[in-house]
């Protein structure tokens, strides 16, 4: 489990990130959205490593890590897929590969899943496609795959993936979420960034808002369909217009501008429940997961 309590941070002794709490437990896939600016990557370095908190605590699994440096948090079971991908350009797959291999956490043996190339190729089997091809020479879509793998073999119990999906096309970020999802199956707790409430309703149990580095709002998934209203207005506050499963603005939900008080949770048209999410029943019968995410079919 990773916990977070009482978390602040910043830079330069300017303060980003207030008081912040919050848990993912094994198996659980806890989302974090908000607005441009509002803080979630700086609380992913500061739970990685990357940056040095001003205080709180940063745990996992009751073993406290906040101000550790990034490689002592990885140790520990912390792996993240940064915003971005951050592949080595020149690397191949097949090399980046090795090189997460052989840091494996020293105790990756004895708890949780056993992370092997062969297992991460199974898994995401358009890298085994790809081995020896370089970093520059792969699609955004394979260098978030190979990101994943990465983060992996470390042999993360905690997996950390900021704004994941960006810059893919639809049906490749839909496969990201869907390994996301069969990963937390596998027994991971994992912290997603993900811009889009849409997307992240898809895949987490539990949504919490970040706004101004503040959590503004946390609750489980099923809330927030039920009623999307709170966290909406905070997102709509930036501006941010939330597109529907077609990629398009619903009418009526165009955004607010800061400071004219109305948020647009509910569109105009006379229906009660927002168009951002469809009725239940129009849904789509979830994915199952994929049983090629169960690490437990590595070789050893
Ligand atoms: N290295 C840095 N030095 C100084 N300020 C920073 C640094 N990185 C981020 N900030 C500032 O911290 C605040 C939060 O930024 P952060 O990147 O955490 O937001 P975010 O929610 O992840 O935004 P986005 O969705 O655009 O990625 C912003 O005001 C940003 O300008």
């Amino acid at each position: 489990m990773l916990r977070v309590s009482g978390l602040f941070a910043g830079y330069d002794g300017g303060t980003v990130l207030h008081d912040v709490d919050l848990e993912v437990a094994a198996g659980r896939v806890q989302a974090l959205v908000g607005r441009n600016g509002a803080g979630k990557s700086t609380l992913v370095h500061a739970i990685a490593g990357l940056l040095r908190p001003y205080r709180g605590v940063v745990s996992v699994d009751g073993r406290d890590l906040a101000g550790r440096p990034a490689h002592r948090v990885a140790r520990a079971g912390v792996g993240l897929v940064p915003q971005g991908r951050r592949v080595f350009p020149r690397l191949t797959v097949a090399e980046h590969l090795s090189l997460a291999a052989s840091v494996r956490r020293p105790d990756a043996t004895r708890s949780g899943p056993n992370w092997t190339v062969p297992g991460v190729l199974e898994l995401l089997p358009r890298l085994a496609e790809r081995l020896r091809h370089r970093g520059n020479q792969l699609s955004g879509g394979e260098q978030q795959m190979l990101a994943i793998a990465r983060a992996l073999l470390t042999q993360p119990r905690v997996l950390l993936l900021d704004e994941p999906g960006e810059g893919l096309a639809p049906e490749l970020a839909a496969r990201v979420r869907e390994v996301i999802t069969g990963l937390a199956t596998a027994g991971l707790s994992v912290l997603l960034v993900e811009q889009q409430l849409q997307h992240a309703v898809e895949v987490a149990d539990r949504i919490a808002v970040l706004d101004y580095g503040r959590l503004v709002f946390a609750d489980s998934t099923a809330a927030v369909r039920a009623n999307p209203a709170p966290v909406e207005a905070v997102l709509s506050v930036a501006g941010t217009a939330i597109p529907d499963r077609t990629g398009s603005v619903p009418s009526g939900q165009e955004s607010t501008p800061i400071g004219s008080g109305s948020a647009r949770s509910v569109p105009t048209g006379g229906t009660k429940r927002p168009a951002l999410f469809p009725d239940p029943s129009e849904e789509d019968a979830p994915s199952s997961t994929p049983s090629s995410a169960s690490p437990s079919s590595s070789a050893p």
